[in-house]
């Protein structure tokens, strides 16, 4: 027989978890999409013996025009939008990163954060001859595939590839690199460290008054103790640049922050 006040807690129940669920996804549809990618990636690394950074590498030295950095650029995006998605900051907020470096005109760069070195040929591509451009990788296979990325792209001479961590190399770029200070700093590594690399470069002198700190990915995954930060600390002037998630049609944005100094 059916117990009908039975029947109702359950279908109610089986609502609110039905409910539950749907609420969690469409807050976290974002992060979701990324873990089910990457999970499928890191199968597919094991399956083929070879990691999806080795196979971007493969698609653009087959497909792309050695020495020709747009085309590498377009084969990157053609890759990671039809068939693995990856954490480059892409074309929709690359034609954004592009507006603001051919803006602010710099003449010392630094980037947190190479990957595969597509932000490096972006960047790179637009800098007249004689700019210093130093991006930092703390992944050693990560870098490696960033150097031949660079150097089919025709851009290793204005390309220097720092291997370790910001923590470490930021301290060394006055005297080791002869560095003074820099004009522009693409903010693009672990989310956690944009708050604690953007004050390190301040204590080690190396912003001036009107360097640009642009960071990607501040509402995904989300860097909230860095925008509360530079918004808020009365050192810089902000802009936001809304925009969408590198091969998604999610919400992100990068920040400007231009040092007051
Ligand atoms: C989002 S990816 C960079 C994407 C790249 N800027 C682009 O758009 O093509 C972040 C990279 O930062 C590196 N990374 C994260 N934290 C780091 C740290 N503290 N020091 C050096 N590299 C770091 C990661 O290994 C990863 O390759």
């Amino acid at each position: 027989m059916v117990d009908v006040p039975t029947v109702v807690l359950s279908s109610a129940g089986t609502l609110c978890i039905a409910a539950l669920f749907f609420t969690i996804y469409n807050r976290r549809r974002a992060h979701i999409k990324m873990a089910l990618s990457l999970s499928y990636q890191a199968i597919k690394n094991i399956l083929l013996c070879q990691t999806k950074e080795q196979r971007i590498l493969d698609f653009v030295l087959k497909n792309a025009v050695r020495g020709d950095p747009q085309s590498v650029i377009d084969n990157i995006d053609k890759y990671c939008s039809q068939r693995e998605w990856s954490m480059n900051v892409g074309n929709e907020k690359g034609i954004i990163l592009d507006n603001v470096v051919k803006e602010s005109n710099p003449s010392t760069i630094l980037e947190l954060g190479t990957y595969c070195g597509y932000s490096a040929v972006r960047i790179c591509r637009l800098l007249k001859p004689g700019v210093r451009f130093f991006t930092v990788e703390f992944n050693p296979a990560y870098a490696a595939v960033a150097k031949q990325i660079i150097e089919f792209a025709g851009l290793i001479d204005k390309v220097q590839v720092l291997e370790g961590s910001t923590g470490d190399i930021i301290p060394q770029l006055k005297k080791k690199y002869e560095v003074d200070t820099l004009d522009f700093v693409f903010v693009d590594h672990w989310k956690d460290k944009y708050k604690p690399d953007t004050q390190l470069l301040e204590k080690c002198n190396l912003l001036r008054k009107g360097s640009v700190v642009l960071a990607d990915n501040v509402i995904v995954p989300g860097a909230p103790d860095f925008l509360e930060y530079v918004r808020n600390c009365g050192k810089y002037d902000c802009t936001n640049f809304p925009s969408f998630l590198e091969y998604m049609d999610e919400k992100d944005a990068l920040e400007k922050a231009v040092f007051r100094g």
